[in-house]
């Protein structure tokens, strides 16, 4: 393998737009390389990167055989796709896009199947009354073995789905389907209906490191310049920056700060202030709200664009992984 870092990246699909959106916000600019080879590109001021262009499930396989060290993917086909996907790859993080659930749905005319054990109940009977045994149509074929057996759902036979599965129980192709579903019109469109226990996996895109893949010395520091960009956007979209003045003494209310809200005082607190805190997003109010009880008279909050920290926990995720 070359010396570059590779990177699969979506191509097509419902993941390729958001995929873009989110390399441009951490600042890295993906371009095509032109030509023949324009599956292939790279990332503008990080050397020893090279981006391949793939769909889902291709980025999926080979970062399970590690043939590209790092990947954006769904969870779903990581669990599905790839063989105790939990040794072969670290999920450095979550992108809050690609957000879907796989699920078992029935006929919605099965009105006395609700849950996992009363499909079970179907099942065993299942093969008296028909001479056959249930069908479960999907793509997801190792979620379903694992999920049912799980359930000790054990009387039932596997149809593989390549495409329209919602539509298999309608055309009489199977009995029920597990299939991926964000917003369920589908589902509802063909009259399915999911199990109150049947939510297999609540997936979303992430970005995915292969612990197959051979990670020498200049690929880590390609890794690093990566995820040193990502961890620093994300660290300055989940967090806001605010500043206030306090009568007395700034450390004090800092430390309540910290511990109530969740904050840290990034660049340290001098007795007579400011206070520049870096805070969770959801804690804002009750903060700003608090620091005027103590007596401040502005509450100032900003998001920064960035913040880069002296350690970056994306980066030693995937160390650990790989040395543990
Ligand atoms: N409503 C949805 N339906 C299907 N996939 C979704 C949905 N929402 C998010 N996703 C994510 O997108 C992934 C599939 O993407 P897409 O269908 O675009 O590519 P693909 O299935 O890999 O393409 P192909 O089958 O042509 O190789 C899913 O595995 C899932 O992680
Ligand atoms: O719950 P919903 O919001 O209705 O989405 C679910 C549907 O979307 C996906 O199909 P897609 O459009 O990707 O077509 P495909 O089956 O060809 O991949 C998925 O396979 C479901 O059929
Ligand atoms: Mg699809």
């Amino acid at each position: 393998m070359s010396e570059t870092l590779l990177i699969a990246v979506p191509s097509k699909g419902r993941l390729q737009e958001n995929a873009d959106r989110f390399f441009a916000r951490a600042g890295l600019a993906v371009k095509r390389s032109r030509g023949a080879r324009d599956y292939r590109g790279v990332i503008d001021g990080v050397p020893g990167v090279e981006v391949l262009f793939l769909s889902a499930s291709e980025i999926t396989r080979e970062i399970g055989v590690g043939a590209v060290h790092l990947g954006i993917t769904g969870e779903d086909l990581v669990r599905e796709v790839i063989p105790d996907a939990d040794k072969a790859v670290a999920l450095v993080t979550p992108l809050g896009f690609g957000g879907a659930n796989v699920v078992v749905a029935v006929p919605q005319m099965w009105i006395d199947v609700r849950t996992m054990a009363d499909l079970d109940d179907v099942a065993q009977g299942f093969h008296a009354r028909h001479g056959r045994r249930l069908r479960v149509a999907t793509k997801y074929v190792n979620l379903t073995r694992a999920f049912f057996a799980e359930h000790a759902v054990g009387d039932y036979l596997i149809v593989e789905s390549l495409g329209a599965t919602e539509g298999t129980p309608a055309s009489g192709a199977a009995d029920l389907i597990v299939d991926i579903t964000t917003t369920g019109a589908t589902l509802a469109a063909n009259a399915l209906k999911i199990l109150d226990d049947g939510v297999i996996l609540k997936s979303e895109a992430n970005l995915v490191a292969s612990l197959k893949a051979a990670w020498n010395g200049r690929q880590r520091r390609a890794l690093k310049s990566l995820l040193d960009r990502i961890a620093a956007e994300e660290r300055a979209r989940t967090i806001r920056e605010v500043r206030a003045v306090v009568p007395g003494d700034a450390r004090k209310i800092a430390e309540g700060v910290i511990g109530r809200f969740g904050c840290e005082a990034p660049y340290g607190v001098e007795k007579s202030g400011p206070l520049v805190l870096h805070c969770p997003v959801g804690a804002i109010h009750p903060l700003a709200e608090y620091l005027r009880e103590q007596g401040a008279h502005t509450v100032g909050v900003t998001q920064a664009e960035y913040v880069f920290q002296a350690r970056n926990p994306l980066y030693d995720k995937v160390m650990q992984r790989l040395e543990g």
